[in-house]
């Protein structure tokens, strides 16, 4: 590892998970590369956390090659040495079955979840490699890679995607001293629901009723344990689940 503070790039660090993670590798003293579409809220944060530690922060949508490689070639030298990346930034679009749904949804979800996750993945790499033994990326998967539910149609496929890719890229950088994780979460309460329902917060808040959901934090916690570990332990896969999801997504995903 860099002797200095180890680099964390995220992506997705306006909201929820990625922010979580922000937050908690500021808190063990990591410099931070904090990428989003939300510049403000990219603002705000650089403000909060540099007090702590090193922070870059850069407009970033991922399902823009060009932008993603305009991003990574501007890194400042102190944030050159990324040492573990957080490929965050993700949603899902649209309630109801596959027959309703809206190709441009489908399309989106695709071109961030799967081909922006790649994207910064190969762009990254070489300084992944540069920056080991125990250098992590560590993908944001989800149970419903492997979990079916009505309504579930082209997210949970972008996630078995994420799964699959995982475990692939393992095999070729492994021997580079780059670990990979699949860090597949149950249901967490962030805007996630929110964006899936297009900002019908009545509906997104109904999702969780009755329900003690993961908090990001508790996803952040985990994010951090993954690359803190010694550099010949790599967790491949991590499910985490609140206590209350055994599984069934709600019905207001029925239509
Ligand atoms: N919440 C849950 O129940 C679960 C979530 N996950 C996964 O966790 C990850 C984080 O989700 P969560 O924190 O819950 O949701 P949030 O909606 O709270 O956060 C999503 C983040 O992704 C960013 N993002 C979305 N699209 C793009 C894009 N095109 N380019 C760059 N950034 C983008 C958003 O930032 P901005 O809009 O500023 O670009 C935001 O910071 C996702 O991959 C999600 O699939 C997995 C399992 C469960
Ligand atoms: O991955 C996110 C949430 S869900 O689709 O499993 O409910």
């Amino acid at each position: 590892m860099h002797e200095a503070a180890p680099v964390v790039f995220i992506t997705g660090a306006t909201s929820g998970i990625g922010l979580a993670c922000a937050h908690r590798f500021a808190q063990a003293g990591w410099a931070l590369v904090l990428t989003g579409r939300r510049q403000a809220r990219l603002e705000d944060l650089r403000t909060t956390l540099e007090k702590q530690v090193p922070v870059h922060t850069a407009q970033l949508d991922v399902s823009d090659p060009q932008d993603v490689a305009k991003v990574v070639a501007a890194l400042p030298e102190r944030f050159q040495h990324v040492h573990t990346l957080i490929n965050n930034a993700g949603l899902a679009l649209g309630k109801g079955p596959a027959q309703n749904a809206e190709l441009d949804d489908w399309f989106r979800m695709i071109d961030t979840n799967v081909k922006g996750l790649v994207t910064v993945t190969r762009h990254l790499l070489p300084k992944l490699i540069d920056s080991g033994p125990g250098s992590t990326v560590i993908n944001l998967g989800s149970i419903a890679a492997h979990t079916p539910y009505p309504g579930g149609h082209i997210y949970g496929a972008t996630k078995a995607f994420v799964k699959q890719f995982s475990y692939n890229l393992r095999c070729d950088v492994s021997p580079h001293g780059v670990r990979v994780t699949d860090l597949a979460p149950g249901m967490t309460a962030s805007e996630f629901t929110l964006v899936r329902m297009k900002g019908d917060q009545q509906v997104a808040d109904s999702y969780y009723e009755g329900a003690e959901p993961l908090q990001p934090e508790d996803i952040a916690e985990q994010a951090l344990h993954v690359a803190s570990l010694p550099p010949h332990v790599n967790i491949t896969c991590l499910e985490v689940m609140p206590l209350c999801q055994q599984w069934s997504a709600p019905t207001i995903l029925r239509d």
